[in-house]
C-alpha cells in the first residue's frame, strides 16, 4: 500500500507529535483517494468504507509505531485496556462521515495522546482543505475584526437548541458545518469567533481538535465551564466550547443564562 504507516518506515524515529501529524495526513490523503475511487456510490457504502478503510490505516499505523500505547476510537470496541494505561491515543479516523459521503470538504481526521492526566498532544487533518494542524506547532489565530459581526459554528445537520439560544444572545450569525473537528479548527483559523456544542458527542469527537485549540491559547471547556477530560471510564463527553480567550467571559456567561432558561 502506497504511504502505509504500518507497512513502511514512514513512522520510524518520530516524536509523538510528529507521528500524530503524519497519521492524520496520511490517512486524510488514503481517504480523499478513496471518495474518489467511490464516485457514484451510494451513501452508504461511502460511510462504511470511509470509516473502516480510515480506521483500518490508522490504527495499523499506532500499533506499528508505538506498539505498547493503548487506543481509544470511535471505530474499534474500547475493551478497558485504556482504564490504568499512561498512554491512550484518542483518535476518531473520519470525523464528519455524513459530510464525507456527500462529497464536501468539511471532514477531519483527529489523532490525539492522553498521557498520565491530560492531552500532550493533537493533530487534526482537514483533508478538503489540504490542512494539517498540529498542537506542536502552536497555530496562530487571527486578529479579528472589531466592526464584523460576531460568527459561531454550528452543527449542520443537528444543531442543538443551546447553541441557537446562545448565537440569539450574542447576536452572532450562525455558521453550519459538519465535523467537530472541522468546526473547532474553524475557529482556530479565524473563520469563526466560537462553537458551542451540547447534547451528546465523545471524547474521539473533541480530543485531538482540542488538543490543538488550547495550543493556540483558545478557551476549551464543557458548558458550564468545567475542564474537558479524557481518557475516562465512560467517554461520552456530550457538550463542548472552544472559543477566541477574549470572548470567554461574556460566552461563559451567556451559555449560563440560556442554560438556566431552558
Ligand atoms: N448528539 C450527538 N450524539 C452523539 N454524537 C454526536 C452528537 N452530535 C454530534 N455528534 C458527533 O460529533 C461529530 C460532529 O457532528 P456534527 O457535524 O453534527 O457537529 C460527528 O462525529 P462522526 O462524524 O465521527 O460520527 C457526530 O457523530
Ligand atoms: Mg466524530
Amino acid at each position: 500500500m502506497r504511504d502505509d504507516p504500518s507497512t513502511t518506515p514512514l513512522t520510524e524515529g518520530l516524536s509523538d507529535a510528529e507521528l500524530a501529524a503524519v497519521l492524520a495526513r496520511t490517512v486524510g490523503q488514503r481517504l480523499r483517494d478513496l471518495r474518489r475511487a467511490l464516485q457514484g456510490s451510494p451513501p452508504e457504502e461511502v460511510r462504511t468504507r470511509g470509516d473502516a478503510e480510515a480506521q483500518t490505516l490508522l490504527a495499523g499505523g499506532l500499533a506499528a509505531a508505538r506498539p505498547s500505547d493503548a487506543v481509544l476510537s470511535e471505530e474499534a470496541p474500547d475493551d478497558g485496556a485504556r482504564i490504568g494505561a499512561r498512554r491512550v491515543w484518542i483518535i476518531d479516523p473520519l470525523d464528519g462521515t455524513r459530510e464525507f459521503s456527500e462529497d464536501r470538504s468539511d471532514w477531519a481526521v483527529h489523532v490525539a495522546l492522553w498521557a498520565d492526566a491530560d492531552l500532550v498532544t493533537g493533530a487534526v487533518a482537514l483533508p478538503g482543505l489540504d490542512v494539517v494542524l498540529t498542537s506542536a506547532t502552536s497555530p496562530v489565530v487571527p486578529d479579528r475584526d472589531p466592526a464584523a459581526p460576531l460568527r459561531m459554528a454550528v452543527s449542520r445537520t443537528r444543531p442543538p437548541s443551546i447553541a441557537t439560544a446562545v448565537a440569539a444572545a450574542m447576536d452572532a450569525e450562525l455558521v453550519a458545518m459538519g465535523s467537530a473537528g472541522f468546526k473547532v479548527a474553524a475557529v482556530v483559523r479565524g473563520e469563526v469567533d466560537f462553537y458551542v456544542h451540547g447534547g451528546g458527542q465523545y471524547e474521539w469527537d473533541s480530543a485531538a481538535p482540542v488538543a490543538v485549540a488550547r495550543a493556540a491559547g483558545l478557551h476549551t471547556s464543557r458548558l458550564d465551564g468545567s475542564p474537558l477530560r479524557y481518557n475516562q471510564p465512560d467517554p461520552h463527553l456530550p457538550d463542548l466550547v472552544v472559543c477566541r480567550p477574549e470572548l470567554a467571559p461574556h460566552l461563559m456567561s451567556v451559555i449560563a443564562q440560556a442554560g438556566a432558561h431552558r
